[in-house]
């Protein structure tokens, strides 16, 4: 028998109001029915791992050094072309002379071709296995959402007492190593922007409310208090923990998939630990067009491509806002980096991690051919 469960006013509440998943007569205060009982009250137990690594660099073959304990991570699904997204990446991050090195969270449908790429340009590859909500039953913004919970493995990497994940589809252009050096104990990341499309679904869209700007709309006290502060997931700052990972995996599978999939998740989790940073750190692109107030473009340090149609490595400059000059500006400094060969890891260079043994090959990247999809692939519009 379906069971019926009202949740109340919880802060999360604002974004449960899909059709197909909950009911109520007031968007804020709404029942969930669903065939699972779900305790969105639950505090996450997240352990709070002692810091240990502060400071110490680890020298590697007498040539390497970072410190042992921190590395930002990404993570990469099939043999689709987001492997260029973390190539990328992993150029922007040397460009950036960041002390840290990149690991790759890769589930095991990345094709060798694609590893061997990735090794050569120094990242430290972790084999994951892909992580699926209960029932996929939701209708996610993008289908190929569904394959974004796998990200949550990424707890489980307790070798590293802190990390910042990025996404494929994000550049870095300055240095933000200092992020590691902030307060443990807190999920940082930075607050996303409701006035897309994308959010055509939530009550925050629905009346033109968003956190990006709170004193435009106000707040509609008939609809409770205002939402909880909601991040962008394509980056964030957090401590691995194997106590955490547990507690995630335990709670997804009892959560009901929404439509931005772990990104909706990670919101509900961490949402009493939540830290929002300056959008410096992850300028959402739409922020450019709906608070450009907000944004000032020369002080950005991580753009993150998540527009519909802004992928560098997918650009065409058709689809809606894509024919701004910022945007065309952001996709150039992308290929910039890209393109710079001087940025490839140096041929000499050789690394050894715990994970891999490797040593940079010439540049396999310029013979890179467009690789063949084997699953619900992200459409060139993502
Ligand atoms: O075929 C794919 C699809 C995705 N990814 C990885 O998954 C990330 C997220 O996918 P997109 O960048 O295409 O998605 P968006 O930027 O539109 O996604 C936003 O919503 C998502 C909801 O699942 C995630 O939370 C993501 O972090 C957030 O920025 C990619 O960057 C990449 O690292 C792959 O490796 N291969
Ligand atoms: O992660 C998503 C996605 O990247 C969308 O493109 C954007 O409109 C959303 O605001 C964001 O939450």
């Amino acid at each position: 028998m379906e069971q019926k469960r009202s949740v109340g006013r919880h802060p999360y509440s604002c974004w449960f109001t899909f059709p197909t998943i909950l009911t109520t007569n007031n968007p804020h205060l709404f029942k969930l029915t669903y065939n699972k009982t779900i305790n969105f009250n639950m505090a996450p137990e997240v352990q709070m791992d002692v810091f240990s690594g502060t400071g110490k660099i680890s020298t590697i073959n007498g040539t390497t050094g970072y410190y042992s304990k921190r590395a930002f991570v990404t993570f990469l699904a099939g043999n689709g072309d987001y492997v260029k997204g973390v190539v990328g990446l992993a150029k922007g991050l040397r460009k950036a002379k960041s002390a840290y090195p990149l690991v790759v969270a890769m589930l095991p449908d990345v094709p060798e071709e694609h590893r061997e790429i990735l090794k050569s340009q120094g990242c430290i590859l972790r084999e994951i296995e892909p992580i699926y909500p209960p029932e996929n039953q939701t209708q996610f913004a993008m289908a190929y959402y569904v394959i974004n919970y796998s990200k949550l493995r990424i707890w489980n990497f307790e070798e590293y007492s802190k990390m910042i994940y990025l996404d494929a589809d994000i550049q870095l252009f300055d240095n933000i190593d200092h992020l590691f050096d902030m307060a443990d104990g807190y999920f940082y990341a930075v607050m996303d922007c409701f006035c897309e499309n994308s959010w055509c679904n939530s009550p925050q869209f629905s009346i033109g409310y968003c956190q990006q700007c709170p004193d435009r709309v106000a707040w509609p006290a008939e609809m409770g208090s205002p939402p909880a502060l909601y991040f962008n997931a394509g980056m964030f700052v957090f401590e691995p923990s194997r106590l955490t990972y547990d507690n995630l995996l335990r709670t997804v599978r009892i959560t009901p998939p929404t439509l931005f999939a772990e990104q909706d998740f990670l919101n509900m989790y961490f949402r009493k630990m939540y830290k929002p940073i300056p959008l410096v750190y992850n300028l959402v692109l739409a922020m450019l067009w709906r608070h450009p107030d907000n944004v000032e473009l020369a002080k950005v340090k991580v753009v993150h491509y998540c527009a519909a149609g802004s992928k560098p490595w997918r650009f065409t400059g058709e689809e809606v806002n894509m024919d701004r000059e910022d945007i065309k500006m952001l996709v150039a400094k992308w290929w910039d980096i890209y393109n710079d060969e001087s940025l490839d890891l140096k041929a000499e260079t050789t690394v050894n991690s715990e994970e891999e043994t490797y040593s940079k090959s010439s540049s396999m990247m310029v013979s890179m051919p467009e690789p063949a999809i084997s699953y619900i692939p992200a459409p060139s519009a993502a």
